[in-house]
């Protein structure tokens, strides 16, 4: 199977976590896309969607599904998001597509996360993958020093806003033993907003697309 295949796999295997009536969570990026999809067919069984980006709204109103304002939410039973890395522990590293600080949001607000991806997601320790980290536009030389002070090599995310207005450094080089440590000091710096690290709130269950099956790994 292509990774594509693999992607599509878990998102249709994510609704089965979705509770009838419910407004679910909703992430970001190509694997979440697929789940979209397949909320899609039972959406005349859900009341609607909390979305976590402008493109996941998008694509959820297309089908039809009512995007709510997480405001206005009291409960959000089940939230289904990607990753761009997981470890064992189902701690994660998200924000390649810039969406980490609407997605973190939703996680913690959310009862259960279940986090969706192919199985080339799945790794020993965490950090080949650059940590985004959200940051206010004027902060961004401050926070990029204070990052090097860490030992993280900082690179600035060119040409690229988030949906709330704010810049991304994407960091390489961490060696990172202690991924709640890391998170907290990252989250600490005066200017950043949050940082792509999960591991405080890391997933619940992992669905992991691979050749043959989809895995359900769980806390
Ligand atoms: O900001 C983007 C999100 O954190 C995505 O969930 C993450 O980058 C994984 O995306 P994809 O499913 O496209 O690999």
């Amino acid at each position: 199977m292509t990774q594509d295949e693999l992607k599509a796999l878990v998102g249709k295997a994510a609704v089965e976590y979705v509770e009838e009536g419910s407004i679910v969570g909703v992430g970001t990026g190509s694997t979440v896309n697929y789940f979209i999809d397949e909320l899609a067919t039972i959406k005349h069984k859900i009341q609607g969607a909390v979305s976590s980006s402008e493109a996941s709204t998008e694509r959820l109103k297309s089908h039809g599904i009512e995007v709510f304002e997480l405001n206005d939410v009291d409960r959000i039973p089940v939230y289904v998001d990607g990753a761009d890395e997981s470890n064992h522990l189902l701690q994660l590293v998200k924000g390649g597509g810039g969406a980490l600080t609407r997605e973190k949001i939703i996680a913690a607000v959310a009862d259960k996360f279940i986090c969706i991806a192919d199985e080339s997601k799945l790794v020993p320790r965490l950090g080949e993958f650059p940590i985004p980290i959200e940051v206010i536009p004027m902060a961004r030389s401050y926070v990029a020093r204070e990052v090097v002070k860490l030992g993280g090599d900082p690179v600035y995310r060119t040409g690229f806003t988030t949906d709330n207005g704010n810049v991304i450094l994407d960091v390489h080089g961490f060696e990172i033993n202690e991924p709640i440590k890391l998170e907290r000091l990252l989250n600490n710096i005066v200017g950043v907003v949050t940082n792509g690290l999960f591991a405080e709130r890391a997933a619940d269950v992992l669905l992991l697309g691979k050749q043959d099956s989809v895995e359900t790994l769980t806390r």
